[in-house]
């Protein structure tokens, strides 16, 4: 079965956007955003913040950063206890930030025996599947028979057997993070290269893919056994993630809204906020995931805003209770279903909110 994934991207993937995946998509593959081997074993007594999921999540993937074999080593086995359907080990990642650290993220692929050994160590103390996410290259390592070299080392070492890639290298000196997203460019001739000289091992291209269409060309045209998209799920969640059961895993459409899409949402924000005291999660990061829910729709900036001055009004008053996602999301706005024809005049609790609100 293809895979589709929603990448890892710090800042983004939090429980609260997989919560809006989820809802969107039952099929999708969701990855948590990195966690550094170090920070796990740093908060041995403490692991739930960093590690829990809602048993919905699934299949939901764990991100492991590091470098240093006995913190990975430790670190996977203490994920182990949570049930993660795979663990992935980030040599993607270009920031100077983690880069500095030694050997880290992008720059790891420059080390492929190390990385073998890594996801030697990691596999040993884990129960599910292990998987790598690179570059095609970094900096003026940056041949195909230098990518090929670290996919045979990297695979002959580990039990690795499937290999998620970026299709542009990183440049780890002179650009930013952002920078290098989009600035090498993409090959994605590379990974189908590595599929015809690889062919017992799996790949994942990932890097530049902005629709399901393009998702469908590259597994069936291509063969490519998965796709992985980033900031096309975080930005359109609604054009990519929605469609992905029906389009991708060939499922009845589920013809879901985006109103019943808000309902499920309010129901999972409201059974978390201010779980783990202190107001945390707080409104800001729960009202998050769904700022671009109405993307591309007339008015979409206005339900931006209007979630920005509401989110404002409630973290003033400082109270749980002044929180209502019915309020901001739903009742307010119902122009915005509306616009969107999702205004179907069903009896949800949002005309309910609307007629106690007005
Ligand atoms: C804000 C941001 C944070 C990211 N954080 C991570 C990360 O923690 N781990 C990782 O492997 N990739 C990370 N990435 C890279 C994405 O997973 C993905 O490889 C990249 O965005 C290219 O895919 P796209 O063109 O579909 O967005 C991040 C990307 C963005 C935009």
């Amino acid at each position: 079965m293809p895979q589709c994934s929603v990448a890892p991207m710090m800042e983004w993937t939090d429980n609260h956007f997989r919560a809006l995946a989820r809802i969107l998509s039952r099929c999708s593959w969701l990855y948590t955003e990195m966690v550094v081997a170090e920070t796990i074993v740093h908060h041995e007594n403490d692991l739930e913040r960093w590690l829990e999921f809602p048993a919905a999540q699934h299949p939901i993937v764990l991100q492991l950063g590091g470098s240093n074999l006995a913190n990975l080593s430790k670190a996977a086995k203490l994920v182990s206890a949570f049930g993660y359907d795979e663990i992935n080990f980030n040599c993607g990642c270009p920031s100077s930030k983690v880069a500095g650290h030694g050997c880290f993220g992008a720059r790891l692929m420059l080390s492929p025996r190390l990385v073998g050994e890594a996801m030697q160590a990691i596999a040993e103390e884990s129960s599910a599947p292990v998987t790598v996410k690179c570059r095609i290259g970094v900096d003026d390592s940056d041949s195909y028979d230098q990518l090929c070299n670290f996919v045979s080392t990297v695979s002959s070492l580990s039990p690795t057997r499937h290999f998620i890639i970026h299709a542009r290298k990183a440049l780890l000196e002179g650009l930013s993070p952002a920078q290098n997203r989009v600035a090498p460019p993409l090959k994605y001739e590379y990974v189908l290269a590595l599929m015809r000289d690889f062919p017992d091992l799996q790949f994942t291209l990932n890097g530049g893919i902005t629709t399901v269409e393009q998702v469908n060309y590259l597994i069936t045209d291509k063969g490519v056994n998965g796709v992985m998209l980033g900031r096309a799920a975080y930005n359109t969640p609604w054009c990519t993630l929605a469609r992905a059961d029906s389009c991708i895993y060939g499922m009845p459409e589920r013809r879901i809204t985006r109103r019943q899409v808000l309902r499920e949402y309010e129901e999972y924000a409201e059974s978390v906020i201010g779980k783990y005291g202190n107001n945390k999660p707080g409104i800001r990061v729960l009202v998050k995931p769904v700022a671009n829910l109405f993307h591309g729709e007339k008015g979409s900036s206005r339900w931006r805003q209007a979630i920005d001055e509401h989110v404002r009004h409630a973290k003033a008053s400082n109270t749980l209770s002044s929180f209502s996602l019915r309020f901001v999301l739903s009742s307010r706005f119902p122009e915005f279903f509306r616009a969107a024809g999702e205004d179907n005049g069903g009896s949800s609790i949002f005309c309910a909110g609307l007629s106690s609100i007005l």
